[in-house]
Protein backbone atom coordinates (compact mmCIF):
# COMPACT_ATOMS: atom_id res chain seq x y z
CA UNK A 1 0.00 0.00 0.00
CA UNK A 2 1.15 3.49 -1.28
CA UNK A 3 1.92 5.69 2.36
CA UNK A 4 -0.25 8.39 3.13
CA UNK A 5 1.82 11.60 4.18
CA UNK A 6 0.65 13.33 7.54
CA UNK A 7 -1.02 16.39 7.07
CA UNK A 8 -1.55 16.65 10.82
CA UNK A 9 0.91 19.52 11.03
CA UNK A 10 0.07 21.51 8.37
CA UNK A 11 -3.03 23.37 7.62
CA UNK A 12 -3.63 23.91 3.05
CA UNK A 13 -7.18 22.50 3.82
CA UNK A 14 -8.16 25.20 6.29
CA UNK A 15 -11.07 22.45 7.80
CA UNK A 16 -8.00 20.42 10.04
CA UNK A 17 -7.35 23.75 11.56
CA UNK A 18 -9.22 23.83 15.30
CA UNK A 19 -9.24 27.47 15.56
CA UNK A 20 -11.58 28.07 11.75
CA UNK A 21 -14.28 29.78 12.01
CA UNK A 22 -16.45 28.66 8.81
CA UNK A 23 -16.78 31.70 7.59
CA UNK A 24 -19.61 31.56 5.24
CA UNK A 25 -21.39 29.00 6.97
CA UNK A 26 -24.82 29.86 8.83
CA UNK A 27 -24.33 27.91 11.98
CA UNK A 28 -22.39 28.91 14.65
CA UNK A 29 -19.82 26.58 16.42
CA UNK A 30 -19.30 28.63 19.90
CA UNK A 31 -21.93 27.16 21.11
CA UNK A 32 -21.06 23.76 21.71
CA UNK A 33 -17.78 22.21 23.25
CA UNK A 34 -14.45 22.81 21.38
CA UNK A 35 -14.05 18.99 20.78
CA UNK A 36 -17.38 16.52 21.37
CA UNK A 37 -15.44 13.59 19.27
CA UNK A 38 -11.95 12.40 20.02
CA UNK A 39 -10.30 13.50 16.28
CA UNK A 40 -9.17 10.82 13.77
CA UNK A 41 -6.15 11.79 12.14
CA UNK A 42 -6.39 13.01 8.47
CA UNK A 43 -9.91 13.12 8.71
CA UNK A 44 -12.41 16.16 8.58
CA UNK A 45 -13.52 17.69 11.78
CA UNK A 46 -15.97 15.73 12.78
CA UNK A 47 -18.18 18.83 14.72
CA UNK A 48 -18.57 19.64 11.31
CA UNK A 49 -21.29 16.77 10.77
CA UNK A 50 -24.21 18.62 12.13
CA UNK A 51 -27.30 20.67 10.47
CA UNK A 52 -25.46 22.75 7.87
CA UNK A 53 -22.47 21.19 7.99
CA UNK A 54 -20.96 17.80 6.10
CA UNK A 55 -23.02 15.16 4.70
CA UNK A 56 -22.13 11.87 6.27
CA UNK A 57 -21.01 9.78 3.36
CA UNK A 58 -20.06 5.67 3.79
CA UNK A 59 -18.11 3.50 1.33
CA UNK A 60 -20.08 1.45 -1.32
CA UNK A 61 -23.19 4.42 -1.07
CA UNK A 62 -24.58 4.99 -4.18
CA UNK A 63 -24.95 8.76 -5.68
CA UNK A 64 -27.50 10.04 -8.39
CA UNK A 65 -27.89 6.55 -9.54
CA UNK A 66 -24.59 5.94 -11.10
CA UNK A 67 -21.73 6.98 -8.73
CA UNK A 68 -20.43 4.47 -6.31
CA UNK A 69 -18.27 5.89 -3.70
CA UNK A 70 -15.20 3.61 -3.86
CA UNK A 71 -12.85 5.85 -1.24
CA UNK A 72 -11.95 9.36 0.19
CA UNK A 73 -9.62 11.70 -1.87
CA UNK A 74 -9.47 14.54 1.01
CA UNK A 75 -11.68 17.34 2.67
CA UNK A 76 -11.76 20.83 3.08
CA UNK A 77 -14.05 23.23 5.03
CA UNK A 78 -16.50 23.53 2.93
CA UNK A 79 -16.65 19.93 1.74
CA UNK A 80 -15.68 16.03 1.83
CA UNK A 81 -14.54 14.78 -1.92
CA UNK A 82 -15.03 11.38 -2.41
CA UNK A 83 -13.53 9.23 -4.92
CA UNK A 84 -16.45 7.32 -7.00
CA UNK A 85 -16.81 4.64 -9.83
CA UNK A 86 -19.50 6.29 -12.51
CA UNK A 87 -21.41 2.51 -13.51
CA UNK A 88 -22.68 3.90 -16.56
CA UNK A 89 -19.21 5.00 -18.12
CA UNK A 90 -16.89 2.70 -16.31
CA UNK A 91 -14.55 5.49 -14.80
CA UNK A 92 -13.66 7.20 -11.98
CA UNK A 93 -14.49 10.83 -10.63
CA UNK A 94 -14.30 12.91 -8.04
CA UNK A 95 -17.56 13.53 -5.79
CA UNK A 96 -17.40 17.14 -4.05
CA UNK A 97 -20.45 16.82 -1.42
CA UNK A 98 -20.43 20.24 -0.17
CA UNK A 99 -21.61 21.13 3.35
CA UNK A 100 -25.08 22.21 3.20
CA UNK A 101 -24.66 25.93 3.94
CA UNK A 102 -21.54 26.40 1.77
CA UNK A 103 -22.11 28.77 -1.08
CA UNK A 104 -22.55 27.56 -4.57
CA UNK A 105 -20.03 30.23 -5.62
CA UNK A 106 -17.83 27.80 -7.39
CA UNK A 107 -19.82 25.89 -9.50
CA UNK A 108 -21.09 28.83 -10.99
CA UNK A 109 -17.58 30.15 -11.07
CA UNK A 110 -16.53 27.19 -13.33
CA UNK A 111 -19.49 26.86 -15.12
CA UNK A 112 -18.28 30.64 -16.22
CA UNK A 113 -14.86 29.49 -16.95
CA UNK A 114 -15.88 26.71 -19.26
CA UNK A 115 -18.73 28.52 -20.97
CA UNK A 116 -18.01 28.48 -24.67
CA UNK A 117 -20.45 31.70 -24.57
CA UNK A 118 -17.31 33.14 -23.28
CA UNK A 119 -14.67 32.54 -26.11
CA UNK A 120 -13.93 29.56 -27.29
CA UNK A 121 -11.43 27.75 -25.02
CA UNK A 122 -9.14 25.09 -26.20
CA UNK A 123 -9.34 21.23 -25.02
CA UNK A 124 -6.41 21.96 -23.60
CA UNK A 125 -6.96 25.18 -22.20
CA UNK A 126 -10.15 23.27 -19.84
CA UNK A 127 -7.89 21.10 -19.01
CA UNK A 128 -5.98 23.35 -16.58
CA UNK A 129 -9.21 24.65 -14.88
CA UNK A 130 -11.51 21.71 -13.54
CA UNK A 131 -14.77 20.50 -15.67
CA UNK A 132 -17.54 20.01 -14.02
CA UNK A 133 -18.96 16.20 -15.36
CA UNK A 134 -21.70 16.19 -13.07
CA UNK A 135 -24.03 18.14 -10.60
CA UNK A 136 -26.77 17.20 -8.57
CA UNK A 137 -28.14 17.80 -4.71
CA UNK A 138 -28.08 14.74 -2.06
CA UNK A 139 -30.62 15.36 0.69
CA UNK A 140 -29.37 14.12 4.25
CA UNK A 141 -29.75 14.54 7.92
CA UNK A 142 -28.05 17.76 7.41
CA UNK A 143 -29.68 19.39 5.27
CA UNK A 144 -29.24 19.82 1.42
CA UNK A 145 -25.87 19.06 -0.26
CA UNK A 146 -24.99 20.31 -3.50
CA UNK A 147 -22.37 17.56 -5.30
CA UNK A 148 -20.67 17.79 -8.21
CA UNK A 149 -18.41 15.65 -10.31
CA UNK A 150 -14.61 16.46 -11.47
CA UNK A 151 -11.83 14.10 -12.57
CA UNK A 152 -9.94 12.67 -9.83
CA UNK A 153 -6.31 14.11 -9.60
CA UNK A 154 -3.20 12.25 -7.60
CA UNK A 155 -2.86 14.79 -5.23
CA UNK A 156 -2.17 18.57 -4.76
CA UNK A 157 1.51 19.88 -4.95
CA UNK A 158 1.43 20.59 -0.99
CA UNK A 159 0.70 17.47 -0.43
CA UNK A 160 3.30 16.11 -2.81
CA UNK A 161 5.86 18.19 -0.85
CA UNK A 162 4.84 17.41 2.12
CA UNK A 163 5.19 13.41 1.34
CA UNK A 164 9.06 14.22 0.94
CA UNK A 165 12.09 15.08 3.13
CA UNK A 166 13.60 17.17 0.91
CA UNK A 167 10.57 18.88 -0.34
CA UNK A 168 12.33 19.74 -4.11
CA UNK A 169 10.97 19.42 -7.39
CA UNK A 170 13.57 18.42 -10.00
CA UNK A 171 14.09 21.87 -11.93
CA UNK A 172 12.58 20.67 -15.10
CA UNK A 173 9.43 19.84 -13.58
CA UNK A 174 9.31 23.04 -11.52
CA UNK A 175 9.00 25.27 -14.59
CA UNK A 176 6.80 23.34 -16.37
CA UNK A 177 4.12 23.93 -13.16
CA UNK A 178 5.25 26.90 -13.14
CA UNK A 179 4.37 27.94 -16.73
CA UNK A 180 0.84 25.86 -16.08
CA UNK A 181 0.26 27.91 -13.34
CA UNK A 182 0.53 30.86 -15.21
CA UNK A 183 -0.78 29.72 -18.15
CA UNK A 184 -3.72 28.54 -15.75
CA UNK A 185 -4.41 32.20 -14.24
CA UNK A 186 -3.84 34.12 -17.39
CA UNK A 187 -6.93 32.29 -18.93
CA UNK A 188 -9.19 32.75 -15.91
CA UNK A 189 -7.96 36.50 -15.73
CA UNK A 190 -8.81 36.78 -19.44
CA UNK A 191 -12.31 35.27 -18.16
CA UNK A 192 -12.73 38.03 -15.66
CA UNK A 193 -12.23 35.61 -12.65
CA UNK A 194 -9.90 36.10 -9.59
CA UNK A 195 -9.22 32.95 -7.86
CA UNK A 196 -8.78 34.49 -4.43
CA UNK A 197 -6.67 31.49 -2.90
CA UNK A 198 -3.54 30.16 -4.88
CA UNK A 199 -1.59 28.11 -2.88
CA UNK A 200 0.65 25.17 -3.68
CA UNK A 201 -2.71 22.99 -1.68
CA UNK A 202 -5.16 24.70 -4.39
CA UNK A 203 -3.44 23.00 -7.22
CA UNK A 204 -3.65 19.13 -8.00
CA UNK A 205 -1.39 16.93 -10.32
CA UNK A 206 -3.83 15.68 -12.66
CA UNK A 207 -4.00 11.38 -12.78
CA UNK A 208 -2.16 9.58 -15.55
CA UNK A 209 -4.26 7.68 -17.95
CA UNK A 210 -5.10 3.97 -16.80
CA UNK A 211 -6.76 4.06 -13.47
CA UNK A 212 -9.93 4.07 -15.18
CA UNK A 213 -9.08 0.33 -16.17
CA UNK A 214 -8.32 -0.57 -12.42
CA UNK A 215 -11.63 -2.37 -10.83
CA UNK A 216 -12.30 -1.05 -7.31
CA UNK A 217 -10.70 -4.30 -5.85
CA UNK A 218 -7.48 -3.63 -8.35
CA UNK A 219 -7.11 -0.22 -7.25
CA UNK A 220 -7.44 -1.20 -3.09
CA UNK A 221 -4.88 -3.64 -4.25
CA UNK A 222 -2.37 -1.09 -5.83
CA UNK A 223 -3.28 2.43 -3.74
CA UNK A 224 -4.87 0.24 -0.32
CA UNK A 225 -8.33 -0.07 0.53
CA UNK A 226 -10.53 2.72 2.75
CA UNK A 227 -10.09 2.06 6.44
CA UNK A 228 -12.99 3.21 8.15
CA UNK A 229 -11.99 4.66 12.08
CA UNK A 230 -14.79 4.78 14.36
CA UNK A 231 -16.16 7.71 15.43
CA UNK A 232 -16.42 8.20 19.48
CA UNK A 233 -17.96 10.83 21.06
CA UNK A 234 -15.88 12.11 24.56
CA UNK A 235 -18.89 11.67 27.10
CA UNK A 236 -19.55 8.01 26.00
CA UNK A 237 -22.88 9.22 24.55
CA UNK A 238 -24.63 7.59 21.24
CA UNK A 239 -23.91 9.63 18.18
CA UNK A 240 -26.36 11.96 16.84
CA UNK A 241 -28.01 11.53 13.81
CA UNK A 242 -26.32 13.52 10.52
CA UNK A 243 -22.69 12.48 12.51
CA UNK A 244 -21.11 9.07 10.72
CA UNK A 245 -20.52 5.90 12.47
CA UNK A 246 -16.97 5.89 11.06
CA UNK A 247 -14.71 8.48 9.54
CA UNK A 248 -12.43 7.88 6.60
CA UNK A 249 -9.21 8.35 5.68
CA UNK A 250 -7.86 9.76 2.20
CA UNK A 251 -6.51 7.40 -0.09
CA UNK A 252 -2.83 8.35 -1.18
CA UNK A 253 -2.56 8.41 -5.21
CA UNK A 254 0.56 10.90 -5.14
CA UNK A 255 3.92 10.60 -4.87
CA UNK A 256 7.18 13.04 -3.44
CA UNK A 257 7.54 16.18 -5.48
CA UNK A 258 11.24 14.34 -6.41
CA UNK A 259 10.16 11.98 -7.85
CA UNK A 260 7.63 13.35 -10.41
CA UNK A 261 8.66 13.09 -13.51
CA UNK A 262 7.97 15.94 -16.39
CA UNK A 263 5.86 13.45 -18.52
CA UNK A 264 3.71 13.27 -15.43
CA UNK A 265 3.52 17.01 -14.07
CA UNK A 266 0.11 18.02 -15.54
CA UNK A 267 -2.02 20.38 -13.19
CA UNK A 268 -5.06 21.52 -12.48
CA UNK A 269 -5.97 24.74 -10.53
CA UNK A 270 -8.87 23.82 -8.15
CA UNK A 271 -10.52 25.33 -5.38
CA UNK A 272 -13.04 28.25 -6.75
CA UNK A 273 -14.19 28.27 -3.49
CA UNK A 274 -13.34 32.32 -2.83
CA UNK A 275 -12.68 33.21 -6.61
CA UNK A 276 -14.86 36.58 -7.67
CA UNK A 277 -15.56 38.43 -11.17
CA UNK A 278 -14.34 41.93 -10.14
CA UNK A 279 -16.45 43.37 -12.47
CA UNK A 280 -19.47 41.96 -10.13
CA UNK A 281 -18.39 41.94 -7.08
CA UNK A 282 -16.21 44.17 -4.68
CA UNK A 283 -14.21 41.75 -2.62
CA UNK A 284 -12.25 43.22 0.30
CA UNK A 285 -10.61 40.39 2.35
CA UNK A 286 -7.54 38.38 0.80
CA UNK A 287 -8.78 34.36 1.52
CA UNK A 288 -4.94 33.60 0.82
CA UNK A 289 -2.78 32.28 3.43
CA UNK A 290 -0.53 34.97 5.15
CA UNK A 291 2.94 33.62 3.39
CA UNK A 292 1.28 34.78 -0.05
CA UNK A 293 -1.14 37.02 0.79
CA UNK A 294 -0.84 40.26 -1.05
CA UNK A 295 -0.24 43.27 1.26
CA UNK A 296 -2.56 45.77 -0.28
CA UNK A 297 -5.52 43.20 1.34
CA UNK A 298 -3.31 44.51 4.85
CA UNK A 299 -2.36 48.24 3.48
CA UNK A 300 -5.54 49.24 1.59
CA UNK A 301 -8.58 47.66 3.28
CA UNK A 302 -10.87 49.54 1.47
CA UNK A 303 -9.42 49.24 -1.94
CA UNK A 304 -11.34 45.96 -3.76
CA UNK A 305 -8.85 43.24 -4.76
CA UNK A 306 -8.17 42.70 -8.51
CA UNK A 307 -6.24 40.76 -10.42
CA UNK A 308 -3.20 42.26 -9.26
CA UNK A 309 -3.57 40.07 -6.12
CA UNK A 310 -3.58 36.69 -7.41
CA UNK A 311 -0.06 38.08 -9.63
CA UNK A 312 1.37 38.65 -5.93
CA UNK A 313 0.09 34.93 -4.61
CA UNK A 314 1.15 33.43 -7.85
CA UNK A 315 4.92 34.98 -7.45
CA UNK A 316 5.25 33.83 -4.19
CA UNK A 317 3.47 30.18 -5.61
CA UNK A 318 6.39 29.96 -8.26
CA UNK A 319 8.93 31.08 -5.57
CA UNK A 320 7.53 27.85 -3.43
CA UNK A 321 8.12 25.61 -7.19
CA UNK A 322 11.88 26.19 -7.30
CA UNK A 323 12.53 26.25 -3.18
CA UNK A 324 12.09 23.87 -0.61
CA UNK A 325 10.72 26.56 1.58
CA UNK A 326 8.21 29.58 1.38
CA UNK A 327 9.43 32.22 -0.02
CA UNK A 328 8.16 34.49 3.23
CA UNK A 329 8.47 32.51 6.47
CA UNK A 330 5.20 32.21 8.37
CA UNK A 331 6.34 30.08 11.40
CA UNK A 332 4.90 31.26 14.21
CA UNK A 333 5.47 34.48 12.45
CA UNK A 334 3.05 37.67 12.73
CA UNK A 335 1.57 39.66 10.01
CA UNK A 336 3.94 42.37 11.04
CA UNK A 337 7.11 39.76 10.94
CA UNK A 338 5.99 38.87 7.49
CA UNK A 339 5.94 43.00 6.34
CA UNK A 340 9.31 43.31 8.00
CA UNK A 341 10.69 40.36 5.01
CA UNK A 342 8.93 41.84 2.43
CA UNK A 343 10.69 44.70 3.05
CA UNK A 344 13.93 42.66 3.73
CA UNK A 345 13.48 40.72 0.58
CA UNK A 346 11.92 43.72 -1.79
CA UNK A 347 12.87 46.92 -0.71
CA UNK A 348 10.68 50.09 1.09
CA UNK A 349 7.03 49.87 1.53
CA UNK A 350 5.63 52.91 -0.86
CA UNK A 351 5.75 55.89 1.55
CA UNK A 352 2.03 56.11 2.86
CA UNK A 353 1.82 52.95 3.61
CA UNK A 354 5.14 53.06 5.89
CA UNK A 355 3.31 55.65 7.56
CA UNK A 356 0.43 54.09 8.01
CA UNK A 357 2.55 50.48 9.61
CA UNK A 358 2.72 51.24 13.25
CA UNK A 359 4.66 48.32 14.48
CA UNK A 360 7.89 49.81 12.21
CA UNK A 361 9.61 50.76 14.78
CA UNK A 362 9.88 47.33 16.23
CA UNK A 363 11.91 46.30 12.57
CA UNK A 364 13.23 49.01 11.36
CA UNK A 365 14.73 52.64 12.72
CA UNK A 366 13.45 55.85 11.04
CA UNK A 367 15.96 55.73 8.46
CA UNK A 368 14.72 52.45 7.16
CA UNK A 369 17.68 50.59 8.10
CA UNK A 370 17.03 47.55 10.23
CA UNK A 371 16.59 47.61 13.87
CA UNK A 372 20.33 46.74 15.42
CA UNK A 373 20.72 43.34 16.31
CA UNK A 374 17.56 41.84 14.02
CA UNK A 375 18.62 39.18 11.52
CA UNK A 376 18.02 39.72 8.07
CA UNK A 377 17.65 37.52 4.90
CA UNK A 378 17.68 39.16 1.62
CA UNK A 379 16.24 38.26 -1.33
CA UNK A 380 20.11 36.75 -2.63
CA UNK A 381 20.49 35.03 0.83
CA UNK A 382 17.11 33.55 0.18
CA UNK A 383 17.44 32.22 -2.96
CA UNK A 384 21.11 30.99 -2.28
CA UNK A 385 20.13 29.29 0.96
CA UNK A 386 16.77 27.65 -0.58
CA UNK A 387 16.89 27.17 -3.55
CA UNK A 388 20.68 26.50 -5.04
CA UNK A 389 22.02 25.00 -1.81
CA UNK A 390 19.19 22.18 -1.02
CA UNK A 391 19.36 21.41 -5.09
CA UNK A 392 22.92 21.06 -4.89
CA UNK A 393 23.22 19.15 -1.53
CA UNK A 394 20.34 16.38 -3.09
CA UNK A 395 22.44 16.19 -6.18
CA UNK A 396 19.48 18.18 -8.08
CA UNK A 397 19.92 20.98 -11.11
CA UNK A 398 20.32 24.38 -9.85
CA UNK A 399 19.67 27.74 -12.27
CA UNK A 400 22.80 29.04 -14.07
CA UNK A 401 23.67 32.79 -13.66
CA UNK A 402 21.69 33.99 -16.53
CA UNK A 403 17.98 31.97 -15.54
CA UNK A 404 18.77 33.43 -11.86
CA UNK A 405 18.65 36.66 -13.13
CA UNK A 406 15.41 36.16 -15.15
CA UNK A 407 13.74 34.37 -12.78
CA UNK A 408 14.58 37.24 -9.94
CA UNK A 409 13.24 39.87 -12.17
CA UNK A 410 10.25 37.96 -13.23
CA UNK A 411 9.09 37.40 -9.66
CA UNK A 412 10.59 40.18 -8.20
CA UNK A 413 8.14 41.80 -10.82
CA UNK A 414 5.37 40.00 -9.65
CA UNK A 415 5.97 41.63 -5.90
CA UNK A 416 5.76 45.10 -6.48
CA UNK A 417 4.25 46.39 -3.26
CA UNK A 418 1.99 48.72 -5.45
CA UNK A 419 -0.68 46.07 -7.20
CA UNK A 420 -0.63 48.49 -10.36
CA UNK A 421 3.11 48.04 -11.59
CA UNK A 422 2.52 44.04 -10.90
CA UNK A 423 2.18 42.57 -14.36
CA UNK A 424 -0.78 41.02 -15.51
CA UNK A 425 -0.88 37.35 -15.91
CA UNK A 426 -0.14 37.29 -19.85
CA UNK A 427 3.13 39.42 -19.32
CA UNK A 428 4.24 37.12 -16.90
CA UNK A 429 4.14 34.29 -20.02
CA UNK A 430 6.56 36.58 -21.89
CA UNK A 431 9.07 37.47 -19.36
CA UNK A 432 12.56 36.25 -20.37
CA UNK A 433 12.18 33.29 -17.69
CA UNK A 434 9.26 31.95 -19.10
CA UNK A 435 9.78 32.06 -22.29
CA UNK A 436 13.44 30.69 -21.97
CA UNK A 437 13.47 28.30 -19.59
CA UNK A 438 9.54 27.59 -18.32
CA UNK A 439 7.08 27.30 -21.05
CA UNK A 440 9.74 24.85 -23.22
CA UNK A 441 9.34 22.70 -20.52
CA UNK A 442 5.99 22.07 -21.20
CA UNK A 443 5.07 19.62 -23.88
CA UNK A 444 3.73 21.88 -26.80
CA UNK A 445 0.73 19.44 -27.32
CA UNK A 446 -0.29 20.26 -23.90
CA UNK A 447 -0.59 23.83 -24.00
CA UNK A 448 -3.93 25.63 -24.54
CA UNK A 449 -3.44 26.01 -28.58
CA UNK A 450 -4.44 29.75 -28.53
CA UNK A 451 -2.14 30.46 -25.99
CA UNK A 452 0.55 28.87 -27.91
CA UNK A 453 0.51 30.78 -30.95
CA UNK A 454 -0.15 33.86 -28.25
CA UNK A 455 3.49 33.63 -26.60
CA UNK A 456 4.95 32.14 -29.84
CA UNK A 457 4.29 35.77 -31.07
CA UNK A 458 6.01 36.91 -27.87
CA UNK A 459 9.42 35.37 -29.48
N1 LIG B 1 -10.66 16.31 -8.02
C1 LIG B 1 -9.94 15.94 -6.94
N2 LIG B 1 -9.17 14.84 -6.96
C2 LIG B 1 -8.43 14.46 -5.89
N3 LIG B 1 -8.42 15.13 -4.73
C3 LIG B 1 -9.16 16.25 -4.63
C4 LIG B 1 -9.96 16.71 -5.73
N4 LIG B 1 -10.59 17.85 -5.34
C5 LIG B 1 -10.19 18.07 -4.09
N5 LIG B 1 -9.34 17.11 -3.64
C6 LIG B 1 -8.68 17.02 -2.33
O1 LIG B 1 -9.54 17.60 -1.36
C7 LIG B 1 -8.91 18.75 -0.75
C8 LIG B 1 -9.96 19.81 -0.50
O2 LIG B 1 -10.56 20.23 -1.71
P1 LIG B 1 -11.07 21.72 -1.92
O3 LIG B 1 -9.95 22.65 -1.57
O4 LIG B 1 -11.67 21.83 -3.27
O5 LIG B 1 -12.22 21.76 -0.82
P2 LIG B 1 -12.90 23.03 -0.11
O6 LIG B 1 -13.97 22.50 0.78
O7 LIG B 1 -13.31 24.02 -1.16
O8 LIG B 1 -11.68 23.51 0.73
P3 LIG B 1 -11.17 24.90 1.29
O9 LIG B 1 -12.13 25.96 0.86
O10 LIG B 1 -11.08 24.67 2.74
O11 LIG B 1 -9.80 25.04 0.65
C9 LIG B 1 -7.82 19.15 -1.75
O12 LIG B 1 -6.75 19.81 -1.10
C10 LIG B 1 -7.39 17.80 -2.29
O13 LIG B 1 -6.51 17.15 -1.38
Amino acid sequence: MASLPSRALTCHSRAVCSTVVLPHVAYSTLSQPRFLYRPLEDVERLEYYQPGGYHPVDIGDRFHGRYRIVHKLGHGTFSTIWLARDERLSKYVAIKVCTADASRREIGILSHLNDPAHGKAGRREEALTPTILDRFDVQGPNGTHLCCATAPARCSLADAKEASICRLFQLDVARSLAAQLALAVAHIHERGVVHGDLHLGNILLQLPAGLDSLSAEQLYEKYGAPEPEPVVRRDGNPLPPGVPSHGVPPVWLGDRCERIRLCDAKLVLADFGVAFRPSSEQRYKSHTPLELRPPEARFEPSTPLSFPSDIWSLGCTIWSLLAHRSLFDVLLATEDDVTAQQIDVLGPLPDEWWDKWEARSKYFAENATPVEGRCVWSWERRFEQWIQEPRRDKGMATLDEKEREAFAAMVRWMLQFRPGDRPSAKEVLQTEWMRTWALPEVVVKEVPPRLISETAAYK
